[in-house]
């Protein structure tokens, strides 16, 4: 291990932007289509692997959403998080933030409780094994409509103790916040926090709506919020939290190379960028992946290695006395 891979797994940070259903490994997805008698379209691991090159958001949500199918029983839920945990855990994350998407899976007729009580069992495992302290985030489905979000927060409100956030992902272009305006405003009502991805492909328009609109306490992605500097000045002065994704906006062409990622601008402009790993199993690496490759990319210094992982915390959904302790703790090593 390198000096810079030994730095980065050292530094406790907190993952906020990371989607289950897109940590499920190739290998996980194979046993778990056998286990379940589910046919997949692939030959092999190799030949999955060899399908995750995506020209765009769409190509690589076709896959995904296909992907997801394996997953059927409350066992199934608690494996794919349970892997993640491991993984986590190794790269030295101390707290996760998870999204998760109830719709992938009910729209298949699995029920809301066997997803959730899968993803809860893990997360107590988490705590237990590895000290890892998590959050669910329930993002709706932005391709789908209003209604169907709405009958998807109705259904969460058994568990809504256990949830922290609500959040809104897939299809972004011609999906713009502001359809999603009157449930964000329920949950919010409800107690729920709020993150949306906004500016990933969307226009700086959508980060907008996400502002006013949403009224979100996140964004995540947000890179094209640069392409605005009035938007960039109000996210820095509103001390708004952008969960960045390297890895994901490489393999998604939202950047065309990763030398010319603007992880590094972001925080010069003083931005409270974050990395995190979107979809692992899919973009080619977990959190620490992400800081590296960054790093590597941009000749990021371990301050702003430091800066990055103290910004995971203060953007974090955790209680301000949790979110002070992990501060301390990250700054006795800086
Ligand atoms: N990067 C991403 N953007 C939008 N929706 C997603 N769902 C999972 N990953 C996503
Ligand atoms: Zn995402």
């Amino acid at each position: 291990m390198t000096d810079l891979d030994s730095f980065i797994r050292a530094l406790p940070k907190a993952e906020l932007h990371l989607h289950i259903e897109g940590s499920l490994e190739p290998e996980l997805m194979f046993a778990l289509a056998e286990r379940n008698g589910v046919a997949i379209p692939y030959a092999s691991v190799e030949d999955v692997r060899a399908a995750y090159a995506f020209g765009n958001l769409q190509d690589f949500l076709d896959i995904y959403y296909a992907g997801a199918d394996v997953l059927r029983t409350q066992r199934d839920f608690h494996d794919l998080a349970a892997a993640y945990f491991d993984r986590a855990a190794a790269d030295g994350v101390v707290h996760a933030e998870l999204m998760f998407d109830p719709q992938t899976h009910t729209d298949r007729g699995i029920p809301f409780a066997t997803v959730i009580e899968g993803l809860l069992s893990a997360m107590a495992d988490a705590q237990a094994r590895h000290g890892i302290s998590s959050a669910l985030i329930l993002s709706f489905l932005r391709h789908l409509s209003e209604e169907a979000a709405f009958e998807t927060l109705a259904a969460a409100e058994p568990w809504l103790d256990q949830i922290a956030a609500v959040g809104l992902d897939s299809s972004e272009t011609g999906h713009p916040p502001e359809k999603f305006a009157r449930v964000f405003a329920a949950a919010r009502a409800m107690g729920l926090r709020l993150t949306a991805h906004a500016g990933e492909e969307g226009p700086p328009a959508y980060v907008y709506q996400a502002l006013d609109l949403l009224q979100v306490d996140r964004i995540d992605h947000g890179n094209r919020a640069l392409e605005d500097d009035a938007l960039v000045d109000r996210l820095a002065r509103e001390g708004m939290t952008l969960t960045v994704c390297p890895l994901s906006n490489l393999k998604l062409c939202v950047v065309d190379d990763l030398v010319n990622h603007p992880i590094d601008r972001m925080l010069d402009r003083g931005l409270r960028a974050t990395i995190n790993s979107d979809d692992p199993a899919y973009f080619g690496g977990y959190i620490a992946d992400n800081y590296r490759a960054a790093a590597v990319a941009r000749g990021l210094t371990r301050a702003q290695l430091g800066q990055l992982a103290r910004n995971s915390f203060t953007g974090s959904f955790l209680p301000p006395d949790a979110i002070a302790a992990h501060l301390e703790r990250l700054d006795a090593l800086l």
